[in-house]
């Protein structure tokens, strides 16, 4: 089975393995069985029609007595690029405005209150080529860009908030380029940007040639419907960088990706939910999908033949609640849009329980940590 077929691990195991082992073996690799969400008729023929992946899934948490349940539906969207790489880039930026702007009609009518696109979702992830012409005209403002003015109409149309990772343009900084989230409150003004944290230097991942590590820190957006944070691609090998933006009170944290099959894909079920597990929240991993095709043929510095393309991009988004349980995810080969309900209320449910943050010896960790980045720091080895 070639690798750009395997259309998903759960198609496989569904088509395979028969029912009461089935069952078990969910239970093993999803923890508790979510309940389908029941989406609109009209929700699910439109996904038929416009060839993409719907799925919908709901996180319970127990019946409270102070509190109401706490639901938020998030959507999570996975597509490929439109145009070739070489087509027009104003060509290219409206093809995708317009193709993710028809999977976020569907996620309205499937009642998502926050969407959140991959990483640098208005072109190709081109970084791999280190070429600066044109990859670097797809950069916009955060505030003011032709994208961000897209979302706002959106965000206003649908009462939905936006997550608009795209590749920012600073022009208050000399022109600087960042990989940079815009969140787009459901009113339609731009709340804030966070930027990407952690810049990869592996595999044809050659960002580091056009933007710097970000310096917006660990923001956390508080929006109607509750706090969310940002944590870009890359961000997610890092645990401390998911554990500050749940210091800062995160209840959701967004994880936009693009990420290919060689390099991460037995990394990519759970990097984002031991995040959930760790730091008593929900995470949303989401991960372009096809493959990307570029004139000019590149190297890996790894002694390899020049290629034209970065593999595969494998889709598989999903979302992990606190509790260890995930959804499956949305198909390696195909667009699509992932639809779940959370009741936040879960998270300090398994707070509660578990009590990862009472018992995290945070004091003793900073107090370590701040000798250990010391130029002086001698690790602390007891020898014979
Ligand atoms: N976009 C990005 O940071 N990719 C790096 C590779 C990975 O994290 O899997």
């Amino acid at each position: 089975m070639s690798e750009y077929v395997f259309e998903s691990l759960e198609k496989t195991l569904e088509t395979h393995i028969p029912g009461a082992e089935l069952k078990e073996i969910k239970r093993i690799l999803y923890g508790k069985e979510l309940r389908k969400l029941i989406l609109p008729q009209t929700a699910l023929d439109a996904a038929l029609e416009r060839d993409f992946d719907l799925q919908g899934y709901v996180f319970e948490a127990a019946p409270e007595q102070l509190r109401a349940p706490s639901a938020v539906r998030v959507g999570l969207i996975q597509n490929k690029i439109i145009l070739p790489t070489d087509a027009p880039v104003l060509d290219q930026i409206t093809a995708l405005h317009k193709r993710v702007g028809e999977i976020v009609e569907v996620a309205a009518i499937c009642g998502v209150n926050v969407v959140c696109f991959q990483e640098t979702w208005t072109m190709p992830f081109a970084f791999c080529t280190r070429e600066r012409e044109p990859w670097t005209e797809f950069a916009e403002s955060a505030e003011d860009g032709f994208t961000t003015h897209f979302c706002q109409e959106l965000a206003k149309k649908y009462n939905m908030v936006v997550v608009s990772p795209i590749l920012e343009r600073d022009e208050i900084h000399g022109g600087t380029l960042w990989n940079t989230a815009v969140v787009v409150s459901n009113t339609g003004t731009v709340l804030g940007k966070s930027r990407k944290n952690h810049i990869p230097r592996v595999g044809d991942f050659n960002e580091s040639t056009y933007y710097m590590e970000g310096n917006t820190g660990h923001q956390v957006f508080q929006t109607q419907f509750g706090k969310i944070a940002v944590n870009i691609c890359y961000g997610r090998h890092h645990p401390l960088n998911w554990f500050m933006y749940s210091m800062n009170g995160a209840e959701i944290i967004f994880n936009p990706s693009a990420t290919v099959g060689a390099l991460s894909e037995p990394m990519w079920s759970v990097e984002a939910r031991n995040a959930a597990i760790a730091n008593h929240c929900f995470t949303c991993a989401i991960n372009r999908v096809g493959v990307e095709y570029f004139k000019n043929e590149f190297t890996s510095g790894d002694g390899k033949k020049a290629h034209h393309d970065f593999g595969h991009f494998y889709g598989s988004s999903y979302v992990a609640a606190p509790d260890g349980s995930r959804s499956p995810g949305l198909s390696r080969t195909q667009d699509g849009l992932l639809v779940a309900e959370l009741d936040l209320n879960l998270n300090r449910q398994i707070a509660d329980k578990w009590n990862f943050k009472m018992t995290g010896r945070y004091d003793l960790y900073a107090e370590e940590l701040t000798k250990a980045v010391q130029h002086a720091f001698k690790p602390n080895i007891v020898k014979e």
